[in-house]
């Protein structure tokens, strides 16, 4: 029965995506061919200085210089999965990862008496989870205050009790729905929402975007990639692979080093041209220094919101890298006003408590959550689901 109704559920709905998706796919192929290449990305002009356009390019980006989607080959179109339920994956990666935060929790607190070496150890154990000093105290303040009044000792009321302590860490109010509704400028004319995505190199940024496009398709949604982290060629031939996977067309520089700005801005434009619902934007994230930074993100986002607002700033960080992702993230957090975070590598730490502390640090949300290296690894986040994960015995 059961197997019955996922195939209602979810086969269903995939062919139709993938019907859609393949359509989509033949449909930008003809255009391709019919209308020409793609964008003219476009680069600064070299004195710096304000540039008259007819265009609508934007002054101080200047259009000298050809782009166009190079013939990588072409992987068939595929329907990507379902998105709803994703999250359930945790759990199996959390076991293959070592032993959970929550269950090396249970095992403490389902001792017959608590000692303060228990205490500390809870304590510890968390500290070690990445969850971060000031979390950590209030967690262990209220469980020692529960356990007190309550006096539950039995392992279905410890777990009940730790799962609900743990869930208010992880804090369900928070509006974890991604801005990928498209906007209406003042003119009244339409606009796709534009999501930038920032980070640094490593963390799974370009993935991270590759996925998210399958996400948006399966959901039916149209979608543009930018691929404006032009720091090295590859990256781009990545994205690009990964939206022709599913039908989704990337604008792009075949320059490395071009400018980032001037990409984003022909990905927008094409997107707008198109009227496509949602443009994702990749960005390079090797800038050393703060300063640097700001340029690069302020000048994109200056450029962008000539043609649209950017709705969406996602900071990707990786989960395996603790502190040293909380450093990042706090860089991030004051240059390019970040609106969700994308946790990636979740699969590969036991380390859950860094969703805590990278939400308490930044005070936005995890809005997405990296559970390994499959296409269709990337799950909308759910405190529920992830607690759970968390709990799992
Ligand atoms: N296990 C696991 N691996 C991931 C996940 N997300 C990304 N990766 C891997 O991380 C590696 C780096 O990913 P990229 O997307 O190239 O990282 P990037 O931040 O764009 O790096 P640059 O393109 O060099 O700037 C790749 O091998 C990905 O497959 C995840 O959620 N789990």
């Amino acid at each position: 029965m059961n197997d019955f109704l996922d195939v209602l559920v979810f086969g269903i709905p995939a062919l139709l995506v993938g019907g859609a998706a393949a359509y989509a796919g033949a449909r930008l192929r003809r255009r391709g061919r019919s209308d020409g290449p793609p964008a003219v990305p476009t680069t600064d002009a070299v004195d710096g200085s304000a540039v008259p356009t007819t265009d609508g390019t934007p002054p101080g980006v200047a259009v000298d210089e050809r782009v166009e989607e190079p013939a990588l080959e072409v992987p068939a179109v595929e329907a990507p999965e379902p998105v709803a339920g994703r999250l359930v994956r945790l759990r199996e990666r959390l076991a293959r990862s070592g032993s959970p935060l929550g269950t090396r929790l249970l095992a403490v607190l389902s001792r017959d008496h608590l000692t303060e070496d228990d205490w500390d150890e809870i304590e510890e154990t968390l500290l070690l989870a990445d969850v971060g000093a000031g979390p950590t105290t209030e967690l262990v303040d209220r469980l020692r205050e529960r356990v007190r009044v309550l006096g539950v000792r039995e392992p279905a009321a410890v777990r009940a009790l730790l799962r609900e302590q743990l869930l208010e860490l992880v804090d369900p109010s928070l509006d974890r729905s991604l801005a990928t509704t498209p906007g209406v400028a003042d003119d009244g004319s339409p606009h796709p929402a534009v999501v930038l995505v920032v980070g640094v190199n490593g963390t799974g940024k370009t993935t991270t975007v590759g996925k998210l496009a399958r996400v948006l398709v399966a959901e039916g949604r149209t979608v543009v990639l930018g691929a404006a982290d032009t720091f090295r060629a590859a990256a781009a031939d990545q994205l690009q692979t990964w939206g022709a996977r599913v039908g989704v067309p990337t604008v792009r520089s075949d320059r490395d080093g071009a400018d980032p700005a001037a990409v984003a801005f022909d990905a927008v434009s094409r997107g707008s041209a198109e009227g496509a619902d949602v443009v994702l934007v990749d960005t390079a994230g090797r800038l050393q220094n703060k300063a640097g930074l700001m340029d690069e993100l302020g000048k994109i986002t200056r450029v962008l919101s000539r043609r649209a607002p950017v709705a969406e700033v996602l900071l990707v960080l990786d989960a395996t890298t603790g502190q040293n992702g909380l450093n990042q993230a706090r860089v991030f957090g004051e240059v390019a006003g970040v609106t969700g975070i994308v946790l990636t590598k979740l699969d590969g730490t036991a380390k859950g408590g860094i969703v805590v502390a990278v939400q308490r640090e930044l005070g936005v949300p995890v809005k997405l959550v990296g559970l390994g290296e499959g296409p269709d690894d990337l799950a909308p986040f759910e405190p529920e689901a992830f607690v759970d994960g968390l709990l799992q015995g």
